[in-house]
């Protein structure tokens, strides 16, 4: 089943919660031994409450622990079919080497989707576009601090993530397998992304440790009829408890989310 359809089941499950897998080794409980038994403890506990997991690539490539990225997606897809996996790589360059990105993400990695930065231009982001099953989540309005030093300048009267907007609704889409990374710290960006991309999932950071407002996210961010956010947590779910009952302590977290979201789309 192509990512969009996946994570079009999931929303009519009653689940919008991305769970982030940014594993750091330093914060796990001292009985945990390393990555891999980290995340499965953490999947295994979340997998029926996640419209998606996220495992973000430099949580990983940082202490060489690509095999345990591997292996963590590979988990999933065995035991988690339905909830598919987005690898947050941030991706973005020249169109030969995004063509071999886009085969790291989908072929080597076996990701459903995987964030791209568009911030090179149209030939960086069609590589991965072209795997029509696949999704590819393009960087628009970031939730970092600093977001809008780039972003919100102005070109031709429009804040530059209005026109990396357009282009994905217009230009992109072809498979109808574009969605949009829009941060929980930019409610009134939001706003206006939705009504520019009025049918584009949006991939929502920032909600948690970043203090993005839920209440806006819902309110700006979903689809006229209802839906279409992943919303995004991970040190609030992963490290909601450093003792032996940390994997309790990350569903009762992703729960919580997942009951906040519905409650403020009522
Ligand atoms: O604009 C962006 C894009 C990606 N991220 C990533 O999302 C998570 C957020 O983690 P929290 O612990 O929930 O703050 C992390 O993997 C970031 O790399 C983002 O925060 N903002």
């Amino acid at each position: 089943m192509s990512f969009s359809n996946q994570i079009k089941q999931r929303w009519q499950q009653g689940t919008a919660v991305c769970v982030g897998l940014d594993p750091l080794p330093e914060l796990f409980p001292a009985a945990v031994s390393d990555i891999f038994a980290f995340n499965k403890a953490i999947i295994d506990a979340t997998a029926d409450l996640a419209c998606c997991f996220k495992p973000q690539f430099a949580h990983y490539a940082a202490v060489a622990a690509e095999p345990a990225l591997k292996q963590t997606i590979a988990y999933i897809r065995e035991f988690y079919p339905s909830v598919p996996v987005i690898l947050d790589s941030k991706r973005g360059d020249i169109g030969s080497t995004a063509t071999m990105y886009a085969r790291e993400a989908f072929e080597h990695y076996q990701a459903d989707a995987v964030t791209v930065n568009p911030y090179m231009g149209s030939d960086t982001v069609l590589p991965f576009a072209d795997y029509a099953d696949k999704g590819v989540i393009v960087l628009c309005r970031t939730s970092n601090p600093s977001a809008g030093e780039f972003q919100n300048r102005l070109i031709d009267g429009e804040p530059l993530y209005l026109h990396v907007a357009r282009l994905a609704q217009e230009q992109w889409n072809r498979h109808g397998n574009i969605s949009l990374v829009v941060g929980a710290t930019a409610p009134e960006e939001m706003r206006r992304i939705r009504a520019v991309a009025p049918d584009l999932p949006f991939l929502v950071p920032g909600i948690g440790a970043q203090g993005g407002d839920l209440q806006a996210t819902v309110d700006n961010g979903r689809f006229a009829g209802g839906q279409g956010l992943m919303i995004n947590s991970s040190r609030a779910i992963l490290y909601a408890s450093s003792g032996a009952d940390f994997a309790q302590a990350a569903r009762a977290a992703t729960l919580t989310l997942k009951n906040a979201i519905n409650q403020l789309a009522e």
